[in-house]
């Protein structure tokens, strides 16, 4: 405790802020939603309770915030004013992307005119004013990057509409520390080979060897895509390579989990994927994942969710040392993978730090955050 008030002396404005906005986040609120559940939680940023409370209040959605008489000169320059009441009625003053062909005939709209104009509805939804999530200015949140506590962090992704963030810094790690830290992770750490039920049924283990890392107390276990990895409490060591990069990244609360991934060399890989488990809460909240690479250098690829299959729309190579991000609702609308590089001869271990913010009650964990 002592220490945590001795460096909020020296925090930055900026970082003061954003611990502030952290602390009015643990008081408790109700639900905007069902106005049934408190939440306390850190974030729930959207005062909703539960991910079925999201998806309620963003039914039909995906709002392009379109004031009404822009929306108007819109439909009048698409030549669809005559049905502007029609569809004002149905989508009130604002014009929704999940605005579809049908929608648009149900108002009485042509088809060779409705299908113009969702085509331009989905070009507008590409464009700078599209915003999909809340903006910023009205819901705050503050990048790595622009807390500029230590390092030089480079923006990957910075999408404004989709309120989703990626950064890297090169060589945040010392490289005789990383080095270190790579062989006692490597000889120590008791790595799991766990089943892909999902995809492979004959019992064949994933492509890389991993370890799911809890605070004390945790129990919950890490499930994705028919992967069950259960919980490993967290070391001394670990929590020591924890604080250090948390340090150097400047966020304000510590992490509670850690994946962690061995790969043994370029035939081990991770698929596209989001990290978008119920734990973390990434779906509906803005979170921030901390990733560190060890070891060999590997590519790092990133696309939108719905892109074209095998479609990188950006890839850098991570190396020893470097510290990246994915901010803010990145795993709702991007995905990554660490595709086979089968050139790459030696491993790289990667650490990455989530907050864990509904714990799993019905695989015994008891820690606070709602179950499921
Ligand atoms: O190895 C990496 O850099 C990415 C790992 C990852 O995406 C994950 O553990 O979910
Ligand atoms: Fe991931």
């Amino acid at each position: 405790m002592e220490e945590t008030e001795d460096v909020e002396e020296e925090l930055p404005r900026s970082r003061s802020r954003s611990r502030d906005r952290l602390e009015s986040n643990l008081v408790p609120r109700t639900c905007r939603f069902c106005g049934k559940h408190t939440i306390c939680e850190f974030g729930r940023e959207e005062n909703l309770c539960s991910r079925r409370c999201y998806n309620q209040t963003m039914k039909g959605c995906d709002v392009l915030l379109w004031d009404g008489g822009e929306a108007k000169n819109w439909l009048h320059t698409e030549g669809l004013s005559k049905w502007s009441r029609q569809i004002d009625v149905a989508h009130g003053h604002q014009l929704l992307t999940k605005m579809t062909e049908g929608t648009l005939g149900k108002a009485g709209v042509p088809q060779m005119k409705a299908k113009d104009a969702i085509k331009t509805i989905e070009e507008l939804r590409q464009g700078a004013w599209a915003q999909i999530e809340p903006p910023r200015k009205e819901l705050p949140l503050e990048t790595v990057a622009e807390m500029g506590f230590k390092g030089d962090w480079e923006m990957v992704i910075e999408d404004n509409p989709l309120r989703s963030y990626a950064a890297v810094c090169r060589q945040a790690i010392d490289s005789d520390l990383a080095w270190k830290w790579f062989e006692t992770l490597q000889t120590q750490l008791p790595w799991q080979d766990p089943t892909d039920e999902k995809y492979q049924k004959n019992g064949k283990t994933i492509a890389r060897r991993t370890i799911f890392v809890v605070d004390q107390g945790c129990n919950c276990t890490y499930k994705y895509s028919g992967v069950a990895v259960k919980p490993f409490p967290e070391t001394d060591f670990l929590a020591e390579i924890r604080k250090k990069c948390v340090e150097i990244a400047g966020l304000p609360v510590q992490p509670n989990s850690c994946n962690i991934n061995l790969y043994r060399d370029g035939h081990d890989a991770v698929g596209w994927h989001t990290d978008d488990e119920p734990l973390f809460e990434g779906d509906y909240n803005d979170i921030c994942i901390l990733s560190l690479s060890l070891g060999s250098s590997r590519t790092f690829q990133v696309k939108k969710k719905g892109g074209k299959r095998d479609v990188a729309l950006k890839s850098f190579v991570v190396s020893h040392g470097d510290l990246c991000t994915m901010e803010g609702r990145f795993q709702r609308h991007y995905l990554h993978a660490i595709q086979r590089e089968p050139e790459v001869a030696e491993p790289r271990i990667n650490l990455t730090w989530r907050y864990i913010t509904k714990h799993n009650h019905s695989d015994g964990c008891n820690l606070q955050g709602e179950g499921n």
